[in-house]
């Protein structure tokens, strides 16, 4: 299949075009997410969402030493139960261990994290043990297993072992595992460059005066504060009108600097729609139009090579607001992660029984903006919030999920299941930790 305007299409329209089903797209974007970033070192304090570039194996144990998991006594396992008093030898504190052996019938006062003293494997916690003078008194010892309350070297992380991949986005626990290895910076990939338009000669800028026939840019915003979210370096490039030199010679510009450009707007059928227009003069049309709603009239494709010589990717989301939001979701956000050398993630969805009837219909695949719940008995529930045009930009606010009406259902009743993709944050399938 050639990439300059390609025609594969699958379900029928009462036009009659055949559009392409979600997951063939997804496919075709995909596929042409090759090659991988640069990498550079980064200070851990700035690490959060960047993505590994080499794996971590441990230098050594966490914790370093075999170490007292409770405050308490120190003392050999076998002795309890044959005593109840033993001497205390001395102290072993976090951050200054004792630094003797323990001797037979003896204990050693400790703290949590301190190391054990060489000779002593249990820890008797302090509300079992009464201080007399220079002796401790456990008096029911038989009660305390031996070999309690003490945490093993490398019990966390072994020397020599894999503790996190290449391909792995980090996060506040991966930063932590870092840290805890005494690394105070991260090999990562550089951040992915990606350009974000606007168009429309009806769009005005936040802050400026609305036209009597005008919007405010709402996808500009959307966009931009997803990629930042996902850690992309943005050029926010404002809003193009409606005008085919305009559009061609700001994307054509914007193709040189990124490796990825993203506008919303003018890809439909419209006199105005002069994206798609711009993107086949400039590059290849990998394809125009998803059976999905919202979101159908979504084009990809590349605008030729950039300036460091990568294919720049380009994707023109429809303008409605809410189809911009899902479709990056589900087509964009996979991509970006695997071109930022995401090597782990995948989108998460889950089952749940539908509280109301939906309507859709066959041969696309519909996202609604659902709320899901959970019963007392443990099931997962979901109903819509309410009208779903997909103009309607605080149904994203109210949802916490999307709901997925498949291609060969026209409706759902109520307690009929449904597939659903739970937001975390923002984005469908994030993480939720
Ligand atoms: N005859 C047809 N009309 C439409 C079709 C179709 O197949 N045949 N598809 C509809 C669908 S579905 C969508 S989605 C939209 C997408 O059209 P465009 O991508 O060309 O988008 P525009 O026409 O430029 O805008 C649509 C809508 O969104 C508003 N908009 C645009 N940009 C912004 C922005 N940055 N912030 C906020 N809102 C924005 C714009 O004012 C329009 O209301 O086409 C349908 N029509
Ligand atoms: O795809 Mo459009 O987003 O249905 O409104």
């Amino acid at each position: 299949m050639s990439n300059k305007d390609i025609s594969c299409f699958d379900s029928v329209t009462p036009q009659g075009n055949r559009h392409l089903k979600l997951e063939e797209g997804a496919r075709l974007i995909m596929s042409m997410a090759l090659g991988h970033l640069p990498s550079c070192d980064c200070p851990l304090s700035e690490a959060l969402g960047r993505v590994l570039s080499k794996d971590i194996t441990a230098p050594f144990n966490v914790p370093q030493n075999v170490n007292a998991a409770m405050d308490g006594f120190a003392l050999k396992g076998d002795e309890l139960g044959a005593q109840s008093e033993w001497d205390v030898q001395g102290q072993s504190l976090a951050g200054r261990a004792f630094d003797g052996l323990l001797q037979p019938g003896c204990a050693v006062k400790i703290t949590t994290g301190a190391p054990m003293p060489l000779g002593a494997d249990t820890v008797v916690m302090q509300e079992m043990c009464e201080l007399r003078g220079t002796r401790v008194v456990i008096a029911d010892s038989v009660a305390v297993r031996p070999g309690s309350n003490v945490r093993q070297a490398g019990e966390d992380i072994a020397v020599d072992s894999l503790v996190l991949q290449r391909g792995q986005r980090l996060g506040p626990i991966e930063i932590g595992m870092l840290a805890s290895l005494g690394l105070h910076q991260a090999s990562v990939y550089k951040p992915l460059k990606v350009a974000v338009f606007s168009t429309g000669d009806e769009v005005c800028a936040p802050g400026e005066e609305l036209h009597p026939s005008g919007i405010y840019d709402t996808n500009r915003y959307t966009l931009f504060s997803v990629l930042k979210g996902l850690e992309c370096e943005v050029e926010d490039l404002g809003i193009l009108p409606d005008d085919k030199a305009s559009i061609e010679q700001a994307l054509q510009q914007a193709a040189q600097r990124n490796r990825l450009v993203l506008t919303s707007g003018g890809v439909s059928v419209g006199e105005a729609d002069f994206v798609k227009q711009a993107l086949s003069s400039l590059g290849n049309t990998s394809f125009w139009q998803l059976a999905i709603r919202p979101g159908r009239p979504i084009a990809f494709g590349d605008l030729g090579l950039n300036q460091d010589g990568e294919l720049c990717l380009f994707a023109g989301l429809p303008g409605n607001p809410v189809a911009v939001m899902v479709t990056f979701c589900l087509l964009l956000q996979p991509l970006i992660r695997k071109l930022q050398g995401e090597t782990e993630w995948v989108g998460l969805t889950w089952q749940a029984r539908a509280t109301e009837p939906m309507k859709s219909r066959t041969g696309r695949s519909d996202f609604h903006r659902g709320i899901f719940t959970i019963t007392e008995g443990g099931e997962l529930e979901v109903r819509t919030t309410g009208h779903q045009g997909s103009g309607i930009l605080t149904s994203m606010h109210e949802a916490n999920c999307l709901i997925r009406i498949e291609e060969d259902r026209d409706r759902i009743e109520a307690g009929d299941r449904v597939r659903i993709y739970p937001f975390s944050r923002w984005l469908p399938g994030y993480p939720l930790v």
